[in-house]
């Protein structure tokens, strides 16, 4: 049986564990996928490469009222889709090619599993024999998987999730989309710039239902414009339309009234869950928590010694740019055992790539006054902005949550063009401790750039008690 010092389950932000200060280790990588893992391969990346033309796609019905008479003329699907996977799949052979032919790494194509302590066995794969390895150490970076609800007659339809549905090979002319959460609300963007008809059904009052409530109703209302929305509706039954191909799915709304959509697909969007139910942990020493997470310390060390877990596995923010912190984490923890550090999850912001863009960091102001905390808000409109003039924009804002003791930001909402940037002043605000009114008045901010919609919003706020208005 092959030992190793490390070994990596998993090459997505996994694969980042490894540097050359491991050179002098023999390591084991295993993935039984496609090497990148899924923010390179099905996730951040390829969606984003399509948000990017749908924003294009969609420019001609903002461009007329400004007096800019834009056509559509044609999606090129095909197109679209191998710009993407053109470059995506070089870069993920590329990586495992250069990975592979590290002289201390041994890359395992196959599927593994724990038979025993620091013990895993990994099964046999098109010319790759099955077989057991041990480590000193290991990092579990498998992620997490789409879930598919078993909805009735979900078999007798084409149903696909976001695995699938970026390799299509044709546009199709109507899809239903069940969920109301990230993925339903960037790919009912896609669609419908595309030209699709799209309808998306969520069993929540409101798309996006962990955002700010005032946000959450902004983005329902705004993307209903759009594409047809049923919210608080849970899905009763799919099956084929009546012309015996397609989607027809039945619903019941919380009214009580039954309804039904129809497509030609059917996008099924409803959340991830750890793999960590893969991995036969029980023979190991390593807990898994109630909603399916390997739980680890703030060092990222699961419960087994010698074994640390990151990224969607084992943790609650599914994102990329947190399961690559915690790499960096395992990295350095891995290297410096008498001098850890630990993960820093205080202000994990987040984005949503839809139109309009979402964006946000710390708490709504729900969990604020749920906590009880003496809180003010500050609230401003991209239109009362000289940007926003130039815009046109009648549908969005920024909205800041603050101590109202201490001044410091409690939380940041953004809905509106380039929300995922500009909520990173407001990131960096809270990651640093800079009260809110420094931020606004302590820098200067470009005239009239998009950006001083934030510092509006920041002025917004109740001025603290003998700061100077300069
Ligand atoms: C459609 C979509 C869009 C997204 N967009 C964004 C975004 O815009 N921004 C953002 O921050 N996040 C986004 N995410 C989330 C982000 O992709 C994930 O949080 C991140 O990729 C998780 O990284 P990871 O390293 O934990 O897991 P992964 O990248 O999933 O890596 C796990 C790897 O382990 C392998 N594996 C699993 N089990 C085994 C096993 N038993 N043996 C061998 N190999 C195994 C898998 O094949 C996989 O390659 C998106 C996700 C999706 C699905
Ligand atoms: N821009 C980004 O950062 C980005 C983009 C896409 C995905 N992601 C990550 O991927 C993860 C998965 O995305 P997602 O949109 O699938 O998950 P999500 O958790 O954002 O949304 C899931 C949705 O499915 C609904 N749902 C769950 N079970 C259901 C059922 N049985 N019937 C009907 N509806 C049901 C939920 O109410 C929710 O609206 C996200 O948690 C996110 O972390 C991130």
């Amino acid at each position: 049986m092959r030992h190793f010092d490390l070994c990596v389950i998993g090459s997505g932000s996994g694969n980042s564990v490894v540097d050359e200060e491991m050179d002098d280790w023999s390591v084991a990588m295993v993935e039984a996928g496609t090497f990148g893992g899924t923010c390179l391969n099905v996730g951040c990346i390829p969606t984003k490469m399509y948000v990017y033309p749908a924003d294009l796609a969609s420019s001609p019905a903002g461009a007329k009222a400004l007096g800019v008479d834009l056509d559509l003329v044609d999606v090129r699907w095909p197109d679209i889709r191998d710009r993407i996977f053109g470059r995506i799949d070089t870069i993920s052979s590329g990586g495992r090619d250069w990975r592979a032919s590290r002289p201390n790494m041994t890359l395992y194509e196959q599927w593994g599993r724990f038979v025993g302590d620091h013990e895993l066995a990994l099964a046999a794969r098109a010319g790759r024999p099955a077989t057991t390895i041990t480590a000193d150490r290991f990092v579990l970076a498998n992620g997490s998987r789409a879930v598919v609800p078993p909805f009735p007659g979900l078999e007798t339809v084409p149903h696909v999730t976001s695995d699938t549905v970026m390799r299509l090979p044709s546009l199709p002319r109507s899809i239903v989309i069940v969920g109301g959460g990230y993925i339903a609300a960037e790919f009912a963007h896609v669609f419908s710039s595309f030209g699709v008809r799209v309808s998306v059904v969520a069993r929540t009052p409101t798309l996006l239902p962990r955002e700010d409530a005032q946000v959450a109703q902004r983005f329902t209302e705004l993307l209903r414009r759009k594409v047809e929305v049923r919210t608080s509706s849970d899905v009763q039954h799919v099956g084929p339309r009546a012309s015996g191909d397609g989607v027809r799915l039945s619903a019941c709304s919380d009214a009580g009234t039954e309804f039904h959509v129809e497509g030609d697909l059917l996008l099924v969007a409803t959340g991830r869950v750890p793999n960590a139910d893969t991995l036969d942990l029980a023979t190991t020493g390593v807990e898994v928590d109630d909603d399916g997470r390997v739980v680890v310390d703030a060092q990222q060390r699961t419960a087994a010694a010698g074994v640390f877990a990151l990224g969607d596995v084992s943790s609650k923010y599914q994102l990329k740019h947190v399961a690559n912190h915690e790499a960096r984490v395992v990295r350095h923890n891995l290297l410096h055992p008498d001098a850890m550090v630990s993960s820093d999850h205080r202000y994990v912001p987040h984005a949503v790539f839809s139109d309009p863009q979402v964006a946000a960091v710390g708490l709504t102001e729900e969990q604020a006054k749920e906590q009880g905390l003496d809180y003010a808000v500050g609230v401003r409109d991209y239109g009362s902005t000289a940007y926003g003039w130039a815009m046109g924009d009648e549908d969005h804002f920024v909205k800041v949550v603050a101590d109202r003791r201490t001044g410091l930001l409690l939380g940041a909402h953004l809905i509106g063009p380039q929300a995922s940037s500009l909520v990173q002043p407001l990131v960096q605000a809270m990651s640093f401790g800079v009260p809110a009114h420094d931020v606004a008045r302590g820098q200067y901010w470009i005239h009239p750039a998009m950006a001083e919609v934030v510092e509006n919003a920041l002025l917004a706020l109740p001025r603290p008690e003998g700061s100077l208005d300069v």
